[in-house]
């Protein structure tokens, strides 16, 4: 008996007795005897391993888990085929003499990976989207976001991060030099609802994205999204990189943080340059009607009133909000000092960049004076409701230390909230009564 495998209390097993070659030739006397009996057995566990096998998901959907989703409405588009790779190859192909860069965006339907996209689209970056267009928030927003990248020159595959066999089709088709993952399930509330969805997109997800750039020849660097939520129940602001990041306040918080330890794991086995941003509460144009600002304006125009939550000793709930340009400047910054993965093979060849930066944007603003420059902005008074933060995920406060992105990347935010929320409110009156015109009295949903 190996001595490692012995119990560590005494007497549990019967020590192995001596003569085991006649015990031996007893045995196989026994099995000859029941033959008929093993025949059929082995029979019976053949055709059971062929029928999970037969009946089991193909290994496209490997990961993915198909009740997820069925509940976020995701549909799994036809890919693949001549037409569809030249689509590919030309959406991912760098124009002229710029950097060269070949980018693969993910959630390119989403708010930020909109932006993101159209922004290196525009300086003559090769680009190439990936979004699922679940049903989390409003669809046909996303639809409008891809028409809009699509007149861009961006196409937007549609598809699951999920689907191993998706990646590494888009990895074979295009070299890309660099992947901006920004799919997730966002929203720090909804995982109180939904708490698989947030493992399946922000950690199965992340782990499939990093597989493929992992495997990929050459490996590409990686941004990608983390979250100001990490700093969960850290009291010392503003917040710094440095900083306790391990007491998450939500699920939401707890999958992003995980996302970073992965992440740290596959630069140090397989040399992925890899880059986390630490978004803090993105608002804007074409934003995500999940998140307060987005939905305080279509309730207080339609009359309806707006719950703004405050700490149980009235403290004010504060958010250091932060406007798209800003950090669709912050990723490209990013991407453009990513510096190189050293892998191949799935092998590293040396060390490569781990980095994690905060984008924010440095003056946290309270809730009431969001809702109070929405009602100057809109002309319209709001029904306001104090509410008592519900323990739904919330921190009482955010405010970024913007110290390092500023000395690496030469981050700086330029946008306060009042011009923010400007063009947001700009924006969101034109597409909504725009849509209103179109379809008549159902417009737009904002759900
Ligand atoms: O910074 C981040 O990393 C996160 O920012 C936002 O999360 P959050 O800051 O909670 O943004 P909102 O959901 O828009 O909430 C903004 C503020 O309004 C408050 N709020 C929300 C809803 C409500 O009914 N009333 C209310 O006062 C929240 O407590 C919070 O202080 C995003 O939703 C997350 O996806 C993102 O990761």
């Amino acid at each position: 008996m190996d001595a490692d495998a012995a119990p560590s209390t005494p007497g549990k097993w019967k020590m192995e007795k001596p003569h085991h070659h006649y015990r031996h030739r007893l045995f196989l006397l026994h099995r000859l005897q029941n033959l008929p009996k093993l025949a059929f057995w082995t029979f019976f566990a053949f055709a059971l391993f062929l029928a999970v096998f037969l009946l089991s998901p193909s290994p496209r959907s490997h990961f993915s888990s198909g009740s997820v989703r069925r509940s976020l409405g995701v549909s799994a588009a036809p890919w693949g085929g001549p037409a569809w790779e030249k689509r590919v190859r030309s959406s991912a192909s760098a124009r002229g003499v710029s950097s060269g860069k070949s980018v693969l965006v993910t959630g390119a339907a989403g708010f930020v990976g909109m932006h993101v996209a159209a922004a290196l689209k525009r300086r003559g970056d090769g680009v190439l989207g990936l979004d699922n267009f679940n049903a989390y928030y409003d669809p046909a927003l996303k639809r409008a976001r891809r028409a809009l990248l699509d007149r861009a020159g961006v196409f937007v595959v549609e598809g699951d991060i999920n689907d191993a066999a998706l990646l590494r089709k888009l990895f074979d088709v295009v070299p890309f030099t660099h992947v901006v993952h920004l799919a997730a399930q966002a929203g720090v509330r909804h995982a109180l609802a939904d708490p698989g969805s947030y493992i399946h997109s922000n950690v199965a997800g992340l782990v499939a994205v990093l597989e493929a750039a992992k495997a990929a020849d050459p490996q590409p660097a990686v941004v990608w999204a983390s979250s100001s939520s990490v700093y969960g129940l850290n009291s010392k602001v503003p917040f710094s990189e440095a900083d306790r990041t391990d007491r998450p306040a939500s699920l939401y918080a707890a999958t992003k943080k995980a996302g970073e330890e992965i992440a740290h794991v596959y630069n140090h086995i397989y040399g992925l340059s890899i880059t986390g941003l630490r978004f803090f509460t993105v608002y804007g144009p074409w934003g995500r009607p999940d998140m307060a600002y987005f939905f305080f304006t279509r309730d207080i125009l339609r009359g309806k009133p707006v719950s703004i939550f405050e700490c149980p000793d009235h403290a004010t709930v504060a958010r250091d909000f932060t406007y798209i340009d800003d950090i669709v400047r912050g990723c490209v910054a990013a991407v453009d000092h990513a510096g190189k993965s050293t892998g191949s093979g799935g092998k590293k060849h040396g060390s490569a960049p781990f980095r994690i930066y905060n984008l924010g944007n440095t003056s946290p603003v309270s809730v009431s004076d969001l809702v109070s420059i929405l009602e100057q902005l809109l002309k319209v008074k709001a029904v306001k409701k104090l509410v008592k933060m519900p323990r739904n995920g919330d921190v009482q406060f955010t405010h970024a230390n913007i110290t390092l992105a500023q000395k690496e990347l030469r981050y700086r935010p330029t946008t306060g909230l009042q011009s923010g929320l400007k063009k947001f409110v700009r924006w969101y009156l034109d597409y909504y009564s725009s849509s209103l015109s179109k379809h008549g009295s159902k417009g737009r949903t904002t759900n």
